[in-house]
């Protein structure tokens, strides 16, 4: 029922707002579109938010954590128990997100969809849909209604930092194990085959990245996924944290907040919430492109273009957070630069500007 209720909420962009900040940035003090992407940018959050001259208080990376079954397949260089030991490492702010999370003046938020064990740390909401998904290579990784809660997961703890007056998110991901759903995801939904869409994750040798494409095609072969059916995509070979990620996306857009996509593992989700709601894609910004193989297919397929290219690959929501500050950055240049006349500058020729 939420998440029916959450995809009828979402609506398209307000254009009036963005046809405003659109002029506004137009007549500022310099050349037409010359601070490129940050001008797109600006203008995508007048008409998210519908206001043309929008600006950011509050930021929160919500950071989803899950396990998969999938791991007892051999795809990943880190044991399971990982998943779980990384978040006293959020929370103290020493792991890649806590350090950049709050260079971004962001708030992390880290939420138990599905890790395999009791998660006992005070600063981590407990919202466990199920310890660990099942093996993908050798059955679904869930069912249909553990995905649909997987979701409502998501679009809550969204709803819930959107009510504490949140005006920018981030995603991230923690799941020892999850770039094997997620390439079986991107598989599934985009059609492209388990070699394209398959990469080395925790940076796995040519025989792991072997064995990771044949658990890929596996675990295809075995579930049959619909493509044209996202929570049946996402209950055989998707991830609890991945379910919940879409969901984010889902409560965003349905909530109007502008949300960050991280990596690979985000845009897997990205690409599920796209399929259950094609107007999400509007409230979703790509903030870096990942050094895990199949991304950049993820964002064409998408059609969201990344704002960094630092060949990181570590998810946690690292890339949103660095790309909070680019955001910042396009809403300060939209609020606080000046025009040509409100400094007397003389004007530029209009008919010599490319049209
Ligand atoms: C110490 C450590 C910290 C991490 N933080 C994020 N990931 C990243 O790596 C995992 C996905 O890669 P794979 O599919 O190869 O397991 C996820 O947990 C992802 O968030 C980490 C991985 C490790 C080892
Ligand atoms: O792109 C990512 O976010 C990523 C890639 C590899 C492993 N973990 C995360």
């Amino acid at each position: 029922m939420l998440l029916e209720r959450t995809t009828a909420q979402i609506g398209a962009l307000y254009a009036e707002p963005m046809a405003e900040a659109q002029q506004r940035l137009d007549s500022l003090i310099k050349p037409p579109g010359s601070l490129g992407q940050l001008e797109e940018i600006a203008v995508r959050l007048a008409g998210i938010t519908g206001n043309p001259r929008p600006r950011l208080g509050e930021k929160a990376i919500i950071i989803c954590a899950g396990d998969h079954g999938v791991v007892a397949e051999g795809v990943s260089v880190a044991p399971q128990e990982i998943t779980c030991q990384q978040i006293p490492a959020f929370l103290q702010g020493v792991a890649g997100i806590g350090v950049l999370g709050r260079l971004a003046g962001a708030r992390l938020v880290v939420v138990d969809v599905g890790v395999a064990v009791p998660v006992d740390h005070p600063g981590v909401l407990n919202r466990k849909v199920r310890a660990g998904t099942s093996n993908i290579a050798v059955g679904p990784a869930m069912s249909r209604e553990e995905a649909v809660r997987s979701l409502e997961v998501g679009i809550e703890t969204a709803r819930a930092e959107i009510e504490r007056g949140v005006t920018l998110l981030g995603l991230g991901d923690m799941g020892i194990g999850n770039t094997t759903p997620s390439s079986a995801i991107l598989a599934a939904l985009g059609g492209y085959t388990p070699e394209e869409a398959t990469g080395r994750g925790t940076l796995v040798n040519d025989q792991v990245l072997q064995r990771k494409v044949e658990v890929v095609k596996q675990a295809l072969a075995v579930n049959r996924p619909d493509p044209s059916d996202a929570l049946d995509v996402l209950a055989k070979v998707g991830g609890l944290e991945i379910g919940a990620l879409a969901g984010v996306i889902l409560g965003a857009a349905a909530g109007r907040v502008p949300v960050l996509i991280d990596g690979f593992i985000t845009t897997a989700a990205a690409m599920l919430a796209v399929s259950l709601q094609p107007r999400c894609r509007e409230f979703m910004l790509a903030s870096h492109l990942s050094g895990e193989r199949g991304h950049r297919t993820m964002l064409e397929h998408l059609g969201l273009a990344p704002m960094i290219n630092l060949d990181m690959r570590l998810g946690e929501g690292t890339g949103a957070a660095l790309a909070m500050h680019l955001v910042e950055a396009a809403v300060r240049v939209l609020n606080e630069m000046a025009s040509f006349s409100e400094m007397g500058l003389s004007e530029l020729d209009e008919s010599m500007i490319l049209k």
